[in-house]
């Protein structure tokens, strides 16, 4: 997905307040010129363009759905310019406003949108709208004044709306850039500790049933001492990869030098157990010999109710009687876990 399409609901996040103020500024000069002459101005269709346009204010502000976003940002300025257009035709004497009014709906709706695209349609609709409104006969031989102004006021509306978009998309990019590497582990690319850390938090906050999974490889020092530290740290990137292509995990990370974390969400025992027995599996032939490794596990059931430290230390607690028990086994409430075929411990 290009970069520019992941921070957009981020760019409507920020824009949406700006939209809501700008829109309710809109529904106030449409009652405002209602109320100036309220005894013609109460009819039907004025009162469903008035009802139209604060359902689509409310529904434009609480939608969660993206292009829905997109789309009623066009209907509000349509409906409001309808609506302006309505007011003008009932009176003779009220086209010599519909220029200005055209100029100023064009320019000021700039900031409604997330697309110039989406700007340039929405202001093209409000000026054939607007269009049949203007006194063709006022401006007789000055025709080009009319075209003039219609042009400048979407170039200017354009040129605001391009701006402060690209500005907008530039800071955002930045800004996801930094997130990005402040998430990821330098060398493995998998999430860091803290990374790791809040995407366990989110999932205990959201109700989630899972299982943790603490790894760490087996005597990594004696590797690094043999092989040297970019072998080591070729083990360190190899059992990454393991973790991110084995199957059935919600979230990986680097916890610690040679310490991984896995979580798994779900209630059923045999398919925790299963993965992690298929995932020290996978780890024994990640590496072709000499600089093969293992890495010893500890899992630990949490659920929305659980606390994470004491989730975070039973899954120790296994690991390191993984480690004391041989190393390369996974062992889980002070019991280790058996391959389903083989009925004995290695
Ligand atoms: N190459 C490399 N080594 C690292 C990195 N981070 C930590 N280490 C090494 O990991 C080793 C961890 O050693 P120990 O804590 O003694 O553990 P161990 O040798 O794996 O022994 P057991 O845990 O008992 O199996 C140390 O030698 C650290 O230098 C890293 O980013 N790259």
């Amino acid at each position: 997905m290009p970069a520019t399409f992941k921070i957009r609901p981020r760019m409507r996040t920020l824009l949406s307040p700006a939209v809501t103020k700008v829109e309710l500024v809109g529904v106030v000069a449409w009652l405002g010129v209602l109320l100036v002459d309220p005894v013609p101005s109460i009819n039907w269709l004025n009162f469903s363009i008035t009802m139209c346009l604060l359902l689509v204010c409310h529904f434009h502000r609480a939608t969660g759905n993206f292009l829905v976003w997109r789309l009623l940002g066009g209907v509000y300025i349509v409906v409001l310019a309808f609506g302006f257009s309505c007011v003008i035709d009932s009176g003779a004497e009220l086209r010599v406003f519909a220029l200005p009014l055209a100029v100023i709906i064009v320019v000021s709706s700039a900031i409604l949108f997330i697309t110039v695209q989406d700007y340039l349609l929405s202001s093209a609709l409000v000026w054939i709208l607007m269009w049949s409104n203007l006194d063709v006969g006022m401006y007789r031989g000055l025709e080009v004044y009319l075209v003039l102004f219609c042009v400048s006021s979407m170039s200017i509306g354009f040129t605001l709306s391009f701006t402060y978009l690209k500005n907008m998309r530039s800071v955002l990019l930045i800004e996801s850039e930094f997130r990005t590497l402040a998430e990821t582990d330098f060398l493995t690319s998998i999430l860091n500790r803290r990374a790791f850390m809040e995407s366990f938090q989110q999932v205990m906050a959201g109700g989630g049933d899972g299982y943790f999974i603490m790894l760490d490889i087996d005597s990594f020092k004696i590797k690094n001492d043999q092989y040297g530290h970019d072998v080591g740290d070729k083990i360190l990137c190899a059992m990454a990869a393991c973790l991110q292509s084995t199957p059935g995990s919600h979230t990986v990370g680097r916890i610690g030098g040679e310490e991984f974390g896995v979580l798994l969400l779900g209630d059923d025992d045999s398919v925790a157990n299963e993965y992690a027995l298929r995932l020290l599996e996978a780890i024994r032939h990640s590496v072709s010999p000499p600089h093969h490794y293992t890495c010893s596990a500890g899992i630990a059931r949490f659920s929305a109710t659980s606390d994470m430290s004491a989730v975070l230390k039973s899954a120790d607690c296994n690991m390191y009687e993984a480690k004391r028990n041989g190393k390369d086994r996974v062992f889980r409430d002070g019991k280790q876990l058996m391959p389903p075929t083989h009925g004995t411990p290695r």
